[in-house]
Protein backbone atom coordinates (compact mmCIF):
# COMPACT_ATOMS: atom_id res chain seq x y z
CA UNK A 1 0.00 0.00 0.00
CA UNK A 2 1.21 3.37 -0.69
CA UNK A 3 2.79 4.61 2.97
CA UNK A 4 3.49 8.39 2.00
CA UNK A 5 0.00 10.42 1.20
CA UNK A 6 -0.32 13.39 0.55
CA UNK A 7 -3.41 15.24 1.88
CA UNK A 8 -3.11 17.81 -0.73
CA UNK A 9 -3.06 15.84 -3.66
CA UNK A 10 -6.01 16.61 -6.07
CA UNK A 11 -6.60 12.85 -6.24
CA UNK A 12 -7.56 12.62 -2.80
CA UNK A 13 -11.29 13.00 -1.19
CA UNK A 14 -10.60 14.57 2.20
CA UNK A 15 -14.12 13.86 2.86
CA UNK A 16 -14.64 10.08 2.17
CA UNK A 17 -14.95 8.10 5.03
CA UNK A 18 -15.09 3.62 5.20
CA UNK A 19 -13.88 2.04 2.34
CA UNK A 20 -13.73 5.08 -0.55
CA UNK A 21 -11.46 6.44 1.70
CA UNK A 22 -9.29 3.72 2.05
CA UNK A 23 -9.03 2.86 -1.70
CA UNK A 24 -8.85 6.73 -2.42
CA UNK A 25 -5.79 6.77 0.05
CA UNK A 26 -4.57 3.81 -1.84
CA UNK A 27 -4.83 5.97 -5.04
CA UNK A 28 -7.39 2.89 -6.57
CA UNK A 29 -9.62 5.57 -6.92
CA UNK A 30 -9.63 9.71 -7.26
CA UNK A 31 -11.73 11.87 -6.04
CA UNK A 32 -13.83 11.98 -9.02
CA UNK A 33 -14.52 8.30 -8.39
CA UNK A 34 -15.58 9.19 -4.85
CA UNK A 35 -17.51 12.07 -5.61
CA UNK A 36 -19.87 9.87 -8.10
CA UNK A 37 -20.26 7.36 -5.49
CA UNK A 38 -21.14 9.61 -2.74
CA UNK A 39 -24.03 11.52 -4.60
CA UNK A 40 -25.13 8.42 -6.43
CA UNK A 41 -25.79 6.92 -2.75
CA UNK A 42 -26.58 9.60 -1.14
CA UNK A 43 -29.63 10.46 -3.53
CA UNK A 44 -30.70 7.19 -3.22
CA UNK A 45 -30.41 6.12 0.57
CA UNK A 46 -27.95 3.40 -0.13
CA UNK A 47 -25.68 3.14 3.12
CA UNK A 48 -23.88 -0.11 1.93
CA UNK A 49 -20.48 0.88 1.48
CA UNK A 50 -19.22 -1.76 -0.34
CA UNK A 51 -21.64 -0.81 -2.93
CA UNK A 52 -20.46 3.01 -2.90
CA UNK A 53 -17.09 1.09 -3.56
CA UNK A 54 -18.59 -0.54 -6.26
CA UNK A 55 -19.95 2.71 -7.67
CA UNK A 56 -16.42 4.62 -7.19
CA UNK A 57 -14.76 1.39 -9.36
CA UNK A 58 -17.38 1.24 -12.16
CA UNK A 59 -16.14 5.03 -12.19
CA UNK A 60 -12.76 4.34 -12.71
CA UNK A 61 -13.36 1.75 -15.26
CA UNK A 62 -15.25 4.22 -17.09
CA UNK A 63 -12.57 6.97 -16.79
CA UNK A 64 -9.88 4.34 -18.47
CA UNK A 65 -11.94 3.44 -21.43
CA UNK A 66 -13.94 0.53 -20.26
CA UNK A 67 -17.72 0.19 -20.46
CA UNK A 68 -18.15 -1.82 -16.77
CA UNK A 69 -16.48 -3.10 -14.42
CA UNK A 70 -16.11 -6.91 -14.40
CA UNK A 71 -16.45 -7.51 -10.00
CA UNK A 72 -14.35 -11.20 -10.43
CA UNK A 73 -11.22 -9.45 -11.86
CA UNK A 74 -11.47 -5.85 -10.85
CA UNK A 75 -8.88 -6.75 -7.77
CA UNK A 76 -6.90 -8.56 -9.88
CA UNK A 77 -6.53 -6.20 -12.61
CA UNK A 78 -5.80 -3.05 -9.45
CA UNK A 79 -2.79 -4.89 -8.48
CA UNK A 80 0.24 -4.44 -6.33
CA UNK A 81 -1.80 -0.91 -5.14
CA UNK A 82 -4.95 -2.62 -3.44
CA UNK A 83 -3.40 -5.92 -2.33
CA UNK A 84 -3.57 -4.75 1.10
CA UNK A 85 -6.68 -3.27 0.78
CA UNK A 86 -10.25 -4.33 2.40
CA UNK A 87 -11.84 -5.66 -0.80
CA UNK A 88 -15.50 -7.09 -0.14
CA UNK A 89 -15.95 -11.13 -1.12
CA UNK A 90 -17.70 -11.44 -4.71
CA UNK A 91 -20.78 -13.17 -3.25
CA UNK A 92 -21.94 -10.87 -0.90
CA UNK A 93 -20.48 -8.37 -2.91
CA UNK A 94 -22.98 -9.60 -5.83
CA UNK A 95 -25.79 -10.03 -3.33
CA UNK A 96 -25.55 -6.20 -1.84
CA UNK A 97 -25.22 -4.91 -5.05
CA UNK A 98 -28.82 -6.74 -6.35
CA UNK A 99 -30.90 -5.72 -3.33
CA UNK A 100 -29.31 -1.96 -3.40
CA UNK A 101 -31.97 0.92 -4.83
CA UNK A 102 -28.86 1.92 -7.31
CA UNK A 103 -30.67 -1.14 -9.54
CA UNK A 104 -34.05 -0.18 -8.72
CA UNK A 105 -35.35 3.01 -10.55
CA UNK A 106 -34.31 5.34 -11.95
CA UNK A 107 -31.31 2.87 -12.66
CA UNK A 108 -28.16 4.52 -12.26
CA UNK A 109 -26.69 1.24 -12.32
CA UNK A 110 -27.10 -2.41 -13.95
CA UNK A 111 -25.84 -5.53 -12.94
CA UNK A 112 -26.18 -7.81 -15.53
CA UNK A 113 -23.85 -10.98 -14.22
CA UNK A 114 -20.91 -9.99 -12.39
CA UNK A 115 -20.57 -6.92 -14.92
CA UNK A 116 -21.78 -3.38 -13.08
CA UNK A 117 -22.40 -0.72 -15.34
CA UNK A 118 -23.27 2.65 -15.38
CA UNK A 119 -27.42 2.83 -17.29
CA UNK A 120 -26.55 4.60 -19.98
CA UNK A 121 -23.46 2.15 -21.10
CA UNK A 122 -25.51 -0.66 -20.34
CA UNK A 123 -28.37 0.38 -22.64
CA UNK A 124 -25.80 1.96 -25.54
CA UNK A 125 -24.58 -1.89 -25.60
CA UNK A 126 -27.91 -3.31 -25.76
CA UNK A 127 -29.08 -0.86 -28.67
CA UNK A 128 -25.59 -2.20 -30.06
CA UNK A 129 -26.35 -5.81 -29.60
CA UNK A 130 -29.84 -5.26 -30.78
CA UNK A 131 -28.61 -3.82 -34.21
CA UNK A 132 -26.22 -6.06 -34.95
CA UNK A 133 -28.62 -9.09 -34.20
CA UNK A 134 -31.35 -7.78 -36.10
CA UNK A 135 -29.23 -6.97 -38.80
CA UNK A 136 -27.04 -10.78 -38.70
CA UNK A 137 -30.68 -12.04 -38.64
CA UNK A 138 -32.14 -10.97 -42.35
CA UNK A 139 -31.87 -12.92 -45.57
CA UNK A 140 -28.23 -12.38 -47.21
CA UNK A 141 -28.14 -9.93 -49.78
CA UNK A 142 -28.91 -11.37 -53.52
CA UNK A 143 -26.58 -11.35 -55.72
CA UNK A 144 -28.02 -10.68 -59.13
CA UNK A 145 -25.27 -12.59 -61.20
CA UNK A 146 -22.94 -14.78 -59.80
CA UNK A 147 -21.20 -15.79 -63.10
CA UNK A 148 -20.51 -12.07 -63.38
CA UNK A 149 -19.72 -11.85 -59.71
CA UNK A 150 -17.40 -14.28 -59.98
CA UNK A 151 -15.78 -12.60 -62.98
CA UNK A 152 -15.43 -9.45 -61.51
CA UNK A 153 -13.49 -10.55 -58.63
CA UNK A 154 -11.52 -11.76 -60.88
CA UNK A 155 -10.80 -8.86 -62.87
CA UNK A 156 -10.48 -6.95 -59.56
CA UNK A 157 -8.48 -8.89 -57.83
CA UNK A 158 -6.37 -10.54 -60.14
CA UNK A 159 -4.13 -13.34 -59.75
CA UNK A 160 -1.87 -15.39 -56.51
CA UNK A 161 -1.17 -11.98 -54.30
CA UNK A 162 -4.58 -11.08 -54.43
CA UNK A 163 -5.80 -14.26 -53.44
CA UNK A 164 -6.68 -13.20 -49.98
CA UNK A 165 -8.17 -9.51 -50.68
CA UNK A 166 -10.39 -11.88 -53.29
CA UNK A 167 -11.97 -14.03 -50.74
CA UNK A 168 -12.58 -11.13 -48.13
CA UNK A 169 -14.77 -9.05 -51.09
CA UNK A 170 -16.39 -12.23 -51.75
CA UNK A 171 -17.31 -12.76 -48.23
CA UNK A 172 -18.60 -8.79 -47.67
CA UNK A 173 -20.65 -9.19 -50.65
CA UNK A 174 -23.01 -11.92 -49.49
CA UNK A 175 -23.15 -10.58 -46.33
CA UNK A 176 -24.80 -7.01 -44.83
CA UNK A 177 -22.68 -6.20 -42.12
CA UNK A 178 -18.74 -7.28 -42.33
CA UNK A 179 -15.62 -6.28 -40.43
CA UNK A 180 -12.55 -6.43 -42.57
CA UNK A 181 -9.41 -6.61 -40.99
CA UNK A 182 -5.79 -6.29 -41.43
CA UNK A 183 -2.55 -4.93 -39.90
CA UNK A 184 -1.41 -1.63 -42.17
CA UNK A 185 -0.84 -2.56 -45.24
CA UNK A 186 -2.41 -5.63 -45.69
CA UNK A 187 -4.87 -3.95 -48.95
CA UNK A 188 -7.63 -2.69 -46.83
CA UNK A 189 -8.33 -0.20 -48.60
CA UNK A 190 -8.03 -2.27 -51.75
CA UNK A 191 -10.32 -4.14 -50.98
CA UNK A 192 -12.53 -1.74 -50.39
CA UNK A 193 -12.29 -0.40 -53.64
CA UNK A 194 -12.28 -3.59 -55.68
CA UNK A 195 -15.87 -4.42 -53.24
CA UNK A 196 -17.67 -1.11 -53.99
CA UNK A 197 -16.93 -2.04 -57.70
CA UNK A 198 -18.25 -5.41 -57.79
CA UNK A 199 -21.29 -4.09 -55.88
CA UNK A 200 -21.69 -1.63 -58.56
CA UNK A 201 -21.35 -3.91 -60.95
CA UNK A 202 -23.97 -6.13 -59.54
CA UNK A 203 -26.50 -3.23 -59.32
CA UNK A 204 -26.31 -2.45 -62.46
CA UNK A 205 -26.93 -5.81 -63.93
CA UNK A 206 -29.98 -5.83 -61.42
CA UNK A 207 -31.13 -2.57 -62.86
CA UNK A 208 -30.79 -0.62 -60.05
CA UNK A 209 -29.60 3.01 -59.59
CA UNK A 210 -26.66 3.47 -58.81
CA UNK A 211 -25.05 2.53 -55.40
CA UNK A 212 -24.91 5.89 -53.17
CA UNK A 213 -21.68 5.14 -51.09
CA UNK A 214 -20.83 6.54 -47.83
CA UNK A 215 -17.30 6.54 -47.21
CA UNK A 216 -16.05 7.63 -43.46
CA UNK A 217 -14.19 7.65 -40.47
CA UNK A 218 -13.63 8.98 -36.85
CA UNK A 219 -11.03 11.89 -37.81
CA UNK A 220 -11.01 13.98 -40.37
CA UNK A 221 -7.05 12.88 -41.04
CA UNK A 222 -8.08 9.16 -41.38
CA UNK A 223 -11.00 10.13 -43.72
CA UNK A 224 -8.97 11.99 -45.91
CA UNK A 225 -6.50 9.67 -46.17
CA UNK A 226 -9.49 7.12 -46.86
CA UNK A 227 -10.31 8.78 -50.04
CA UNK A 228 -7.21 9.58 -50.99
CA UNK A 229 -6.59 5.86 -50.78
CA UNK A 230 -9.47 4.84 -52.84
CA UNK A 231 -9.29 7.48 -55.87
CA UNK A 232 -5.26 5.63 -55.75
CA UNK A 233 -7.37 2.60 -56.45
CA UNK A 234 -9.74 3.91 -58.42
CA UNK A 235 -7.21 5.77 -60.78
CA UNK A 236 -4.25 3.24 -60.66
CA UNK A 237 -6.28 -0.21 -60.66
CA UNK A 238 -9.94 -0.08 -61.76
CA UNK A 239 -11.11 -0.01 -65.51
CA UNK A 240 -12.71 3.44 -66.61
CA UNK A 241 -16.10 1.40 -66.64
CA UNK A 242 -15.67 0.67 -62.71
CA UNK A 243 -14.83 4.17 -62.07
CA UNK A 244 -17.60 5.21 -64.11
CA UNK A 245 -19.83 2.66 -62.21
CA UNK A 246 -18.99 4.05 -58.75
CA UNK A 247 -19.94 7.95 -59.44
CA UNK A 248 -18.12 10.52 -57.63
CA UNK A 249 -17.67 10.61 -53.81
CA UNK A 250 -16.29 11.98 -50.65
CA UNK A 251 -15.25 10.77 -47.69
CA UNK A 252 -16.52 12.55 -44.35
CA UNK A 253 -16.03 11.84 -40.41
CA UNK A 254 -18.74 10.20 -38.54
CA UNK A 255 -20.09 13.40 -36.97
CA UNK A 256 -20.42 15.00 -40.43
CA UNK A 257 -21.75 11.70 -42.03
CA UNK A 258 -24.47 11.73 -39.27
CA UNK A 259 -25.06 15.55 -39.05
CA UNK A 260 -24.82 17.55 -35.84
CA UNK A 261 -27.40 18.64 -34.29
CA UNK A 262 -26.70 22.74 -31.98
CA UNK A 263 -29.47 21.25 -29.66
CA UNK A 264 -27.11 18.33 -28.58
CA UNK A 265 -23.47 17.33 -28.56
CA UNK A 266 -24.29 13.32 -28.16
CA UNK A 267 -27.48 13.05 -30.89
CA UNK A 268 -27.20 13.62 -34.11
CA UNK A 269 -29.89 14.60 -37.12
CA UNK A 270 -29.24 10.86 -38.84
CA UNK A 271 -30.88 8.48 -36.22
CA UNK A 272 -33.70 5.96 -36.40
CA UNK A 273 -36.48 7.80 -37.11
CA UNK A 274 -34.56 9.61 -39.81
CA UNK A 275 -32.13 6.73 -41.51
CA UNK A 276 -28.71 7.62 -43.91
CA UNK A 277 -30.22 7.34 -47.09
CA UNK A 278 -27.21 5.29 -48.26
CA UNK A 279 -26.78 1.76 -49.68
CA UNK A 280 -23.57 0.98 -48.84
CA UNK A 281 -21.46 2.73 -45.97
CA UNK A 282 -17.80 2.15 -45.55
CA UNK A 283 -16.19 3.39 -41.64
CA UNK A 284 -12.44 3.22 -41.76
CA UNK A 285 -9.95 2.98 -38.85
CA UNK A 286 -13.36 1.37 -36.88
CA UNK A 287 -10.88 0.27 -33.53
CA UNK A 288 -11.18 4.31 -33.26
CA UNK A 289 -14.71 4.73 -33.17
CA UNK A 290 -16.41 4.45 -29.20
CA UNK A 291 -19.05 2.26 -28.24
CA UNK A 292 -20.88 5.76 -28.20
CA UNK A 293 -20.45 6.56 -31.81
CA UNK A 294 -21.35 2.80 -32.95
CA UNK A 295 -24.43 2.87 -30.89
CA UNK A 296 -25.71 6.34 -33.16
CA UNK A 297 -24.19 4.91 -36.48
CA UNK A 298 -25.92 1.71 -35.94
CA UNK A 299 -29.21 2.98 -35.00
CA UNK A 300 -28.76 5.60 -38.02
CA UNK A 301 -28.48 2.90 -40.91
CA UNK A 302 -30.59 1.19 -42.90
CA UNK A 303 -31.37 -2.44 -42.08
CA UNK A 304 -30.80 -2.56 -46.42
CA UNK A 305 -27.77 -0.98 -46.29
CA UNK A 306 -25.26 -2.52 -46.68
CA UNK A 307 -22.14 -1.47 -43.53
CA UNK A 308 -18.54 -2.38 -43.76
CA UNK A 309 -16.30 -2.05 -40.75
CA UNK A 310 -12.74 -2.02 -41.69
CA UNK A 311 -10.29 -1.61 -39.44
CA UNK A 312 -7.14 -3.64 -37.05
CA UNK A 313 -8.41 -4.92 -34.10
CA UNK A 314 -4.95 -4.99 -32.32
CA UNK A 315 -4.53 -1.24 -32.35
CA UNK A 316 -5.30 0.93 -29.16
CA UNK A 317 -9.05 1.36 -28.94
CA UNK A 318 -10.76 3.98 -29.09
CA UNK A 319 -10.04 7.28 -26.74
CA UNK A 320 -13.51 7.25 -25.23
CA UNK A 321 -14.60 4.47 -23.60
CA UNK A 322 -15.48 1.16 -25.35
CA UNK A 323 -13.46 -1.48 -27.66
CA UNK A 324 -15.81 -2.36 -30.14
CA UNK A 325 -14.08 -3.64 -33.36
CA UNK A 326 -12.30 -5.87 -31.15
CA UNK A 327 -15.75 -6.75 -29.65
CA UNK A 328 -16.98 -7.28 -32.68
CA UNK A 329 -14.25 -9.72 -34.27
CA UNK A 330 -14.19 -11.87 -30.83
CA UNK A 331 -18.29 -11.90 -30.63
CA UNK A 332 -19.81 -11.30 -34.06
CA UNK A 333 -17.16 -12.80 -35.94
CA UNK A 334 -15.65 -15.88 -33.27
CA UNK A 335 -19.69 -16.29 -32.65
CA UNK A 336 -20.32 -17.31 -35.78
CA UNK A 337 -23.11 -14.41 -36.63
CA UNK A 338 -21.11 -13.38 -39.73
CA UNK A 339 -18.14 -14.53 -42.25
CA UNK A 340 -14.49 -13.15 -41.23
CA UNK A 341 -13.48 -11.08 -44.40
CA UNK A 342 -9.37 -10.83 -42.55
CA UNK A 343 -6.41 -9.39 -44.30
CA UNK A 344 -2.92 -11.00 -43.23
CA UNK A 345 -0.20 -10.46 -45.94
CA UNK A 346 1.66 -6.99 -45.78
CA UNK A 347 1.54 -5.76 -48.92
CA UNK A 348 2.74 -2.31 -48.26
CA UNK A 349 6.72 -1.69 -45.69
CA UNK A 350 9.94 -2.81 -46.10
CA UNK A 351 9.60 -6.14 -44.56
CA UNK A 352 10.95 -4.99 -41.37
CA UNK A 353 8.72 -2.77 -40.44
CA UNK A 354 6.05 -5.40 -41.33
CA UNK A 355 7.97 -8.06 -39.69
CA UNK A 356 8.50 -6.03 -36.29
CA UNK A 357 4.55 -4.73 -36.58
CA UNK A 358 3.55 -8.76 -36.48
CA UNK A 359 6.30 -9.86 -33.97
CA UNK A 360 4.79 -7.05 -31.57
CA UNK A 361 1.72 -8.13 -32.20
CA UNK A 362 2.37 -12.20 -31.41
CA UNK A 363 3.70 -11.02 -28.51
CA UNK A 364 8.22 -12.27 -29.42
CA UNK A 365 9.89 -10.46 -27.65
CA UNK A 366 12.92 -11.87 -28.69
CA UNK A 367 12.12 -11.69 -32.33
CA UNK A 368 11.20 -8.09 -31.35
CA UNK A 369 14.44 -7.31 -30.21
CA UNK A 370 16.47 -8.71 -32.97
CA UNK A 371 14.90 -6.93 -35.79
CA UNK A 372 14.99 -3.63 -34.15
CA UNK A 373 18.78 -4.20 -33.63
CA UNK A 374 18.97 -5.58 -37.10
CA UNK A 375 20.76 -2.67 -38.28
CA UNK A 376 18.26 -2.22 -41.19
CA UNK A 377 18.34 1.81 -42.31
CA UNK A 378 14.36 1.48 -42.08
CA UNK A 379 14.12 0.19 -38.33
CA UNK A 380 16.21 1.88 -35.93
CA UNK A 381 16.65 1.30 -32.26
CA UNK A 382 18.38 4.07 -30.24
CA UNK A 383 19.28 2.50 -26.83
CA UNK A 384 20.98 5.71 -25.70
CA UNK A 385 20.39 6.60 -22.10
CA UNK A 386 20.26 10.24 -23.21
CA UNK A 387 19.06 10.20 -26.81
CA UNK A 388 18.70 14.13 -27.43
CA UNK A 389 21.72 14.66 -29.72
CA UNK A 390 20.46 12.04 -31.93
CA UNK A 391 17.38 13.00 -31.85
CA UNK A 392 18.41 15.98 -33.03
CA UNK A 393 19.78 15.14 -35.91
CA UNK A 394 17.13 12.89 -36.84
CA UNK A 395 13.89 15.33 -36.24
CA UNK A 396 16.30 18.86 -37.01
CA UNK A 397 16.50 19.16 -40.62
CA UNK A 398 12.82 17.71 -41.11
CA UNK A 399 11.44 20.81 -38.85
CA UNK A 400 14.08 23.25 -40.79
CA UNK A 401 12.56 21.92 -43.54
CA UNK A 402 8.60 22.91 -42.33
CA UNK A 403 9.86 26.52 -41.68
CA UNK A 404 11.95 26.69 -44.97
CA UNK A 405 8.41 26.22 -46.91
CA UNK A 406 6.51 27.68 -44.42
CA UNK A 407 8.77 31.24 -44.87
CA UNK A 408 8.62 30.89 -48.15
CA UNK A 409 4.79 30.50 -48.23
CA UNK A 410 4.19 27.30 -49.71
CA UNK A 411 1.83 25.85 -47.81
CA UNK A 412 1.15 22.98 -49.25
CA UNK A 413 4.92 21.91 -49.15
CA UNK A 414 5.06 23.05 -45.70
CA UNK A 415 2.11 21.09 -44.76
CA UNK A 416 3.75 17.95 -46.61
CA UNK A 417 6.81 18.27 -44.79
CA UNK A 418 4.57 18.83 -40.89
CA UNK A 419 3.29 14.72 -42.50
CA UNK A 420 6.80 13.70 -43.21
CA UNK A 421 8.02 13.00 -40.09
CA UNK A 422 6.19 12.44 -36.80
CA UNK A 423 7.73 12.77 -32.98
CA UNK A 424 5.30 9.90 -30.66
CA UNK A 425 5.36 10.49 -27.16
CA UNK A 426 3.04 8.37 -25.00
CA UNK A 427 2.34 11.06 -22.28
CA UNK A 428 1.69 14.44 -22.68
CA UNK A 429 3.22 15.83 -19.52
CA UNK A 430 6.62 14.58 -17.98
CA UNK A 431 10.40 14.44 -19.03
CA UNK A 432 9.39 12.07 -21.69
CA UNK A 433 5.96 14.10 -22.92
CA UNK A 434 4.94 16.16 -25.81
CA UNK A 435 4.77 19.17 -23.72
CA UNK A 436 8.35 18.52 -23.52
CA UNK A 437 9.57 17.72 -26.37
CA UNK A 438 7.81 20.73 -28.14
CA UNK A 439 9.99 22.81 -25.75
CA UNK A 440 12.68 20.69 -27.09
CA UNK A 441 12.04 21.04 -30.56
CA UNK A 442 11.51 24.86 -30.57
CA UNK A 443 14.55 25.00 -28.31
CA UNK A 444 16.54 23.75 -31.29
CA UNK A 445 15.36 25.93 -33.66
CA UNK A 446 16.51 28.75 -31.49
CA UNK A 447 19.69 27.51 -31.74
CA UNK A 448 19.70 26.55 -34.88
CA UNK A 449 18.28 29.96 -36.33
CA UNK A 450 19.06 32.36 -33.87
CA UNK A 451 15.18 33.19 -33.74
CA UNK A 452 14.17 33.26 -30.72
CA UNK A 453 10.28 32.37 -31.12
CA UNK A 454 8.98 34.69 -28.74
CA UNK A 455 5.29 34.00 -29.90
CA UNK A 456 3.20 31.56 -30.02
CA UNK A 457 2.36 31.79 -33.06
CA UNK A 458 5.73 31.49 -35.13
CA UNK A 459 6.39 31.08 -39.07
CA UNK A 460 6.46 26.74 -39.21
CA UNK A 461 4.79 26.26 -36.17
CA UNK A 462 2.80 23.08 -36.70
CA UNK A 463 -0.12 22.58 -35.21
CA UNK A 464 -3.33 19.76 -34.32
CA UNK A 465 -6.77 20.99 -33.89
CA UNK A 466 -7.92 19.02 -30.65
CA UNK A 467 -11.61 20.12 -30.61
CA UNK A 468 -14.15 20.38 -33.79
CA UNK A 469 -15.41 23.18 -34.41
CA UNK A 470 -18.23 23.56 -36.43
CA UNK A 471 -18.44 26.64 -37.85
CA UNK A 472 -15.00 27.00 -38.76
CA UNK A 473 -15.22 23.63 -40.42
CA UNK A 474 -11.94 21.98 -38.47
CA UNK A 475 -11.87 18.80 -36.58
CA UNK A 476 -9.96 16.77 -34.03
CA UNK A 477 -7.12 15.75 -35.26
CA UNK A 478 -6.57 17.63 -38.66
CA UNK A 479 -3.38 18.63 -38.90
CA UNK A 480 -2.13 21.98 -40.01
CA UNK A 481 0.76 24.63 -40.28
CA UNK A 482 1.53 28.71 -39.99
CA UNK A 483 2.73 30.31 -43.06
CA UNK A 484 4.01 33.77 -43.65
CA UNK A 485 2.43 35.42 -46.54
CA UNK A 486 3.88 38.01 -48.89
CA UNK A 487 2.55 40.93 -46.91
CA UNK A 488 4.62 39.56 -43.96
CA UNK A 489 1.02 38.55 -42.43
CA UNK A 490 1.33 34.63 -40.62
CA UNK A 491 -2.00 32.69 -42.08
CA UNK A 492 -2.86 28.92 -40.53
CA UNK A 493 -2.91 26.37 -43.04
CA UNK A 494 -5.34 23.38 -41.77
CA UNK A 495 -5.81 20.46 -44.01
CA UNK A 496 -9.27 18.54 -43.15
CA UNK A 497 -10.99 16.35 -44.76
CA UNK A 498 -12.56 18.76 -47.16
CA UNK A 499 -9.35 20.16 -48.25
CA UNK A 500 -6.85 22.96 -47.18
CA UNK A 501 -8.37 25.73 -45.33
CA UNK A 502 -6.39 28.88 -44.18
CA UNK A 503 -7.16 31.19 -41.13
CA UNK A 504 -5.74 34.34 -39.32
CA UNK A 505 -4.40 32.79 -35.84
CA UNK A 506 -6.28 34.81 -33.55
CA UNK A 507 -9.63 32.59 -34.97
CA UNK A 508 -8.28 29.47 -33.60
CA UNK A 509 -9.06 27.93 -30.06
CA UNK A 510 -8.18 24.32 -29.21
CA UNK A 511 -5.06 24.08 -30.86
CA UNK A 512 -1.27 22.34 -29.72
CA UNK A 513 1.96 22.63 -31.24
CA UNK A 514 2.50 19.34 -33.14
CA UNK A 515 6.66 19.12 -33.19
CA UNK A 516 5.27 16.20 -30.78
CA UNK A 517 2.06 14.07 -30.44
CA UNK A 518 0.47 11.60 -28.33
CA UNK A 519 0.69 7.79 -29.95
CA UNK A 520 -3.30 8.57 -28.93
CA UNK A 521 -3.69 11.27 -30.94
CA UNK A 522 -1.46 9.50 -33.68
CA UNK A 523 -4.51 7.39 -34.28
CA UNK A 524 -5.74 6.84 -38.11
CA UNK A 525 -2.45 9.23 -39.14
CA UNK A 526 0.38 7.99 -40.86
CA UNK A 527 4.34 9.91 -41.97
CA UNK A 528 6.73 8.40 -44.08
CA UNK A 529 9.07 8.57 -40.58
CA UNK A 530 7.96 7.78 -37.10
CA UNK A 531 10.17 8.34 -34.10
CA UNK A 532 8.62 6.84 -30.75
CA UNK A 533 9.79 7.50 -27.47
CA UNK A 534 8.77 4.66 -25.45
CA UNK A 535 8.23 5.42 -21.72
CA UNK A 536 10.10 4.45 -19.41
CA UNK A 537 8.57 0.81 -17.25
CA UNK A 538 6.86 2.46 -14.64
CA UNK A 539 4.64 4.11 -17.47
CA UNK A 540 0.77 2.77 -16.78
CA UNK A 541 0.46 3.62 -20.60
CA UNK A 542 3.17 1.58 -21.59
CA UNK A 543 1.31 -1.45 -23.32
CA UNK A 544 1.51 -4.07 -26.43
CA UNK A 545 -1.27 -2.02 -28.21
CA UNK A 546 0.04 1.45 -27.68
CA UNK A 547 3.81 0.00 -28.84
CA UNK A 548 1.90 -1.70 -31.93
CA UNK A 549 -0.53 1.69 -32.87
CA UNK A 550 2.80 3.57 -32.74
CA UNK A 551 4.97 1.38 -35.25
CA UNK A 552 2.66 1.25 -37.40
CA UNK A 553 2.15 5.25 -38.19
CA UNK A 554 5.66 4.28 -40.20
CA UNK A 555 5.03 4.12 -43.57
CA UNK A 556 9.27 4.31 -44.38
CA UNK A 557 11.33 4.45 -41.79
CA UNK A 558 10.25 3.62 -37.48
CA UNK A 559 13.06 4.57 -34.75
CA UNK A 560 12.71 3.40 -31.56
CA UNK A 561 13.92 5.17 -28.57
CA UNK A 562 13.82 3.24 -25.35
CA UNK A 563 15.14 -0.06 -23.64
CA UNK A 564 15.30 -3.22 -23.72
CA UNK A 565 13.27 -3.11 -20.68
CA UNK A 566 10.27 -0.64 -21.75
CA UNK A 567 9.85 -2.71 -25.03
CA UNK A 568 9.80 -6.25 -23.06
CA UNK A 569 7.25 -4.62 -20.30
CA UNK A 570 5.28 -3.42 -23.26
CA UNK A 571 4.97 -6.53 -25.01
CA UNK A 572 3.89 -8.10 -22.09
CA UNK A 573 1.26 -5.63 -20.97
CA UNK A 574 -2.09 -5.66 -22.38
CA UNK A 575 -4.73 -2.04 -22.35
CA UNK A 576 -7.54 -4.86 -22.34
CA UNK A 577 -11.00 -3.17 -21.33
CA UNK A 578 -13.88 -4.76 -19.81
CA UNK A 579 -16.65 -4.54 -22.28
CA UNK A 580 -19.67 -6.95 -22.07
CA UNK A 581 -20.45 -6.44 -25.76
CA UNK A 582 -18.50 -9.77 -27.09
CA UNK A 583 -20.17 -12.35 -25.17
CA UNK A 584 -23.30 -10.79 -25.70
CA UNK A 585 -22.88 -10.94 -28.96
CA UNK A 586 -21.01 -14.42 -29.13
CA UNK A 587 -23.79 -16.27 -27.63
N1 LIG B 1 -2.40 -7.83 -53.51
C1 LIG B 1 -1.52 -6.85 -53.59
N2 LIG B 1 -0.36 -7.01 -54.24
C2 LIG B 1 0.54 -6.04 -54.31
N3 LIG B 1 0.39 -4.80 -53.78
C3 LIG B 1 -0.76 -4.57 -53.13
C4 LIG B 1 -1.76 -5.57 -53.00
N4 LIG B 1 -2.77 -5.05 -52.28
C5 LIG B 1 -2.44 -3.79 -51.98
N5 LIG B 1 -1.23 -3.50 -52.49
C6 LIG B 1 -0.49 -2.23 -52.31
O1 LIG B 1 -0.07 -2.20 -50.95
C7 LIG B 1 -0.22 -0.89 -50.41
C8 LIG B 1 -1.13 -0.94 -49.19
O2 LIG B 1 -2.45 -1.24 -49.60
P1 LIG B 1 -3.72 -0.56 -48.92
O3 LIG B 1 -3.54 0.91 -48.85
O4 LIG B 1 -4.92 -1.09 -49.60
O5 LIG B 1 -3.58 -1.21 -47.47
P2 LIG B 1 -4.36 -0.81 -46.14
O6 LIG B 1 -4.52 -2.07 -45.37
O7 LIG B 1 -5.58 -0.04 -46.47
O8 LIG B 1 -3.30 0.12 -45.44
P3 LIG B 1 -3.46 1.10 -44.18
O9 LIG B 1 -4.77 0.92 -43.55
O10 LIG B 1 -2.33 0.71 -43.32
O11 LIG B 1 -3.27 2.44 -44.80
C9 LIG B 1 -0.74 -0.02 -51.53
O12 LIG B 1 0.36 0.61 -52.14
C10 LIG B 1 -1.38 -1.01 -52.48
O13 LIG B 1 -1.37 -0.55 -53.81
Amino acid sequence: MTTSVDEFDSALALGATGRLREFNQAGVILAADVHVASRLTAMLGETDETVALACALVARAVRAGSICLDLTEVREEVGEEGASLDWPELDAWRTALAASPLLGAPFPLRLDGTLLYFDRYWREESQVEEDLRGRTARLAPVIANEAVLRAGLDRLFPGESYVEQRAAAETAARQWTTVLTGGPGTGKTTTVAGLLAVLAEQAEIAGERRPWIALTAPTGKAAARLEEAVRREMSHRLSPEDTARLGDFHARTLHMLLGRRPDSSSRFRHDRTNRLPHDIIVVDETSMVSLTMMARLLEAVRPGARLILVGDPDQLASIEAGAVLADLVDGLVAGGHIEAAELRTSHRFGSEIGELALAVREDRADDVLTVLRGGDERVVFVEDGDPRETLRSALLPDVLAIREAAEAGDADAALAAVDRHRLLCAHREGPWGVQQWNRTVERWITEETEDPLWDTWYVGRPVLVTANDYALGIYNGDVGVTIRRPDGSLRVCIAGARGRRDFAPSRLGNIETLHAMTIHKSQGSQAAEVTVLLPNEESRLLTRELFYTAITRAVDRVRVVGGEDSVRLALGCRALRATGLRQRLGS
